[in-house]
């Protein structure tokens, strides 16, 4: 198997997007009519809630897979549903990996060494139980928070370079509190700096044939100037960037991202895209995620050309 970034790379040409669709359902926000279409009174409500959940998401994969280089689902929006939606979860990633789209776990993860591995053996790794071996979720990459430090990180690069995935750490977010703790000063650097000297570091054991490593970063859309030094550490890293749209990052700032090929990068836009129906593009959910997804990821590729 190609390393992850590798695989990434060649999906990116493939496709021609760096668009990655975040899938942050929520029930609430799912249009009336489907849920009317689709409720059964003769079922309970979790039957009812894990069919939905299914049922939108796998639609707007199927609507948006031409536009879009992989999916990252956010562990929050199918663990407020308990084990009903982790078990979506688990069903929605075996459906994103069949059709051959980069499949992401934003779980921002992290913990002493041994229960980081415990993570990692969920979600890029495997898990003995009993004389077997199994692969639960084994998605590509998985987001993690550098907090802890390099013992919790170490488990999860072991298992990239072990099983051909990826990382993305979290460098500089997207929120405007990142600045309370990623933007303190140490040693006349930002503590994200220092994270994204880290980063260089972990990753120098598992490059790809095309010379990107599979140890990536996450800076936020919102990030321009972060962005700028981010790059000036990790030139082959590949930077995962959230936080276009409704958070306030700008299309127009994503140059700052790509590294000296401009390439480099990849985009999550999550609510724009899920709930496109609701800017009223189309009466359809399915086609208005489609013209969102295709828009947005044209949008982006003139302004990264
Ligand atoms: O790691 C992330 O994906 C992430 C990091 C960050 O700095 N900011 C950020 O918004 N995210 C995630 O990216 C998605 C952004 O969603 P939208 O603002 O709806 O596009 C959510 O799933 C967030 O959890």
């Amino acid at each position: 198997m190609l390393n992850f970034s590798d695989r990434l790379f060649d999906t990116i040409k493939k496709k021609n997007s760096v668009l990655v669709a975040g899938i942050d359902t929520s029930i609430e926000n799912i249009p009336d009519y489907f849920i009317k279409k689709y409720y059964d009174k003769d079922k309970n409500e979790t039957e009812n809630l894990k069919y939905i959940l299914f049922e939108y998401n796998r639609r707007i994969i199927d609507a948006i897979e031409e536009n879009i280089v992989g999916v990252k689902f956010q562990a929050a929006f199918f663990e407020q549903y308990s084990y009903h939606g982790v078990e979506v979860l688990h069903k929605l990633i075996l459906y994103a990996k069949n059709k051959k789209l980069i499949v992401i776990f934003d779980g921002k993860r992290n913990d002493i060494s041994s229960s980081a591995k415990g993570y990692s053996n969920a979600y890029i790794g495997e898990t003995v139980v009993f004389d077997k071996k199994i692969k639960f979720f084994d998605c590509d990459a998985i987001t993690v928070n550098p907090y802890i430090g390099e013992d919790g990180i170490k488990p999860f690069v072991e298992d990239c370079e072990r099983y051909k995935k990826g990382l993305f750490v979290l460098v500089k977010t997207s929120n405007p509190s990142s600045k309370d703790f990623q933007d303190l000063s140490i040693d006349s650097k930002y503590l994200f700096e220092k994270v994204a000297e880290k980063v260089h570091e972990w990753g120098a054991g598992c490059k790809g044939k095309y010379g990107y490593s599979d140890i990536g970063a996450v800076v936020g859309a919102t990030q321009p100037d972060a962005a700028k030094l981010v790059r000036s550490i990790l030139p082959d890293s590949f930077l995962l960037i959230p936080g276009v749209g409704v958070q306030g990052g700008k299309v127009e700032d994503l140059k700052y991202f790509l590294d000296k090929n401009k390439l480099g990068i990849i985009v999550n836009s999550s609510r724009d895209i899920i709930y496109a129906y609701k800017n009223h593009i189309h009466s359809d959910f399915e086609k208005s995620s489609f013209i969102a997804s295709k828009n947005l990821k044209e949008s982006i590729n003139n302004a990264i050309a």
